[in-house]
C-alpha cells in the first residue's frame, strides 16, 4: 500500500555480508588447532560476525545492551498481570543497577543504555536515563490506533539516534525492552506481520491468568479486525498496533545493521521489534543473532520468519535485554576462538 500523502522514514543504508571477509574466517577456522568443526555452532557464528563487521578475526570488546521503556494504553484492558505504575518504577530500578539486566549486562562486561522513549509514570532516573519520550505511553490499541505514523517514524529515528549518540563505537549492540503490556502489543505486531493466527501467538506476558489471556488474544483479534494495516509496511505496523519501544528498537536494529554491528535479539518483544524492523527493511536480517527462545508463544514464529534458531532454551520469560546479555558471552567467545587460538602451523602440531 502507498502512503502518498503520509511522512516517510529516511532510507537506511544496510550493507551485505562482505563474503570475502566471510571465506577467510572460514579458511582460518579450519587452520585452528583442533578437528575442523569441532566447535559446532560456534564457527558458524564466528564467520556470521566476520561478515557481518567485515573484519575476518572481529572481537566483540565494546558490547552495549539497550533497553528501552514505554508504557502501552492496552493495559486498561487487563491484559497484563502487572499494573502500568511497574514501569516507570523499574525504570528508577534499572538507574540503580538493581534489575536482571543490570547483572547480565555487568557479567557480560557490556554497557547498558537505559532509554525512556514514552514512560506514563514519574521517576527519578538519575543521569543513567537517557530521555526521548515521544508521549507519555501510546493510546489503547483496542479502541483505535496506538499512535500516529508521525510518531512511529519519530520512534524508529530515536532508535537511530541513541545508536548514533550513544553507541557509535559498538561492536554488538542487545535489544532489550520494558513496558508492562507490551506483550500484547508485541503478539498483535507479529500476527500482523507473519499472518498468524493472534492465539497462536500471544502468551501470558508476564503471568496473567487463563480468563486474561482470553481477553487479550480478543483484544488483538478485535484490532486487527478493526484497523487496515499493511503488512509490508513496518511502520504502519507500529502505527497500528505497536508500541514507542518496538518502534525505536526497530530504528536501534536498522541504524546499527547500517553500521555493520551485529544486533541480538532478546526475547518474544524484541522480536516483535526486530519483525517490525525487517518489514522496513529486510536487509536488517543479514546482521540479527539470536539469543534465547522464549517461553512465550510466538517467539518460534518470530524466529522462523527472520530464519533465526536460538542459542539456548532456559525458560527465561523476562525481557530487558537479559536472554541477550547472557548471549553476548557466547558470541564473544566464538569470535576469540577464533581470534586467539593458535593454528596447527603456530603450534607445531603434525596434521
Ligand atoms: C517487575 C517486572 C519486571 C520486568 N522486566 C521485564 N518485564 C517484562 O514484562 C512486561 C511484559 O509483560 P506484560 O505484557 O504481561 O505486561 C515487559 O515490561 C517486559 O519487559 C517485567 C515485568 C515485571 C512485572
Ligand atoms: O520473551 C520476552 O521478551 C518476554 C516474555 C514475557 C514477559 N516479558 C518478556
Amino acid at each position: 500500500m502507498n502512503h502518498p500523502e503520509a511522512p516517510e522514514l529516511m532510507e537506511f543504508d544496510i550493507p551485505p555480508l562482505d563474503e570475502s571477509a566471510m571465506d577467510r574466517a572460514r579458511e582460518r577456522q579450519d587452520q585452528l588447532t583442533k578437528p575442523p568443526g569441532s566447535l559446532g555452532r560456534l564457527e558458524e557464528l564466528s564467520v556470521r560476525i566476520a561478515g557481518m563487521a567485515g573484519d575476518p578475526t572481529p572481537s566483540l570488546d565494546s558490547p552495549v545492551v539497550v533497553t528501552m521503556a514505554a508504557d502501552h494504553g492496552v493495559v486498561e484492558e487487563g491484559v497484563s498481570a502487572f499494573p502500568q505504575s511497574v514501569t516507570a518504577a523499574m525504570v528508577e530500578n534499572f538507574a540503580h543497577d538493581g534489575a536482571g539486566v543490570n547483572a547480565l549486562a555487568r557479567t557480560a562486561g557490556a554497557e547498558n543504555i537505559i532509554v525512556d522513549i514514552g514512560v506514563a509514570g514519574d521517576y527519578d532516573g538519575n543521569d543513567r536515563v537517557i530521555r526521548k519520550p515521544i508521549a507519555a505511553g501510546t493510546a489503547n490499541l483496542a479502541n483505535g490506533p496506538a499512535m500516529s505514523r508521525e510518531e512511529a517514524i519519530e520512534a524508529v529515528e530515536v532508535g537511530r539516534e541513541v545508536v548514533a549518540d550513544h553507541a557509535p563505537d559498538a561492536d554488538v549492540i542487545a535489544l532489550g525492552d520494558m513496558g508492562i503490556g507490551n506483550t500484547t502489543a508485541s503478539a498483535a505486531v507479529t500476527a500482523a506481520i507473519t499472518g498468524a493466527d493472534p492465539a497462536d501467538v500471544t502468551g501470558r506476558g508476564s503471568g496473567i491468568d487463563d480468563e486474561g489471556l482470553d481477553r487479550k488474544i480478543a483484544v488483538i483479534r478485535r484490532a486487527l479486525a478493526d484497523r487496515e494495516v499493511d503488512p509490508e509496511d513496518g511502520v504502519d505496523v507500529l502505527r497500528a498496533v505497536g508500541g514507542f519501544e518496538l518502534a525505536g528498537l526497530a530504528g536501534i536494529a536498522l541504524e546499527a545493521s547500517s553500521r555493520r554491528i551485529p544486533v541480538v535479539v532478546d526475547g518474544f518483544i524484541t522480536g516483535a521489534a526486530a519483525l517490525s524492523a525487517w518489514a522496513i527493511d529486510e536487509r536488517v536480517s543479514h546482521y540479527l543473532l539470536p539469543s534465547h527462545r522464549s517461553v512465550e508463544d510466538g517467539h518460534d514464529v518470530q524466529h522462523d520468519a527472520l530464519g533465526l534458531e536460538p542459542l539456548f532454551d532456559f525458560g527465561m520469560r523476562l525481557g530487558e535485554g537479559t536472554g541477550a546479555a547472557v548471549a553476548i558471552g557466547i558470541y564473544r567467545g566464538a569470535c576469540t576462538a577464533l581470534r586467539e587460538m593458535a593454528t596447527f602451523e603456530e603450534a607445531g602440531i603434525p596434521t
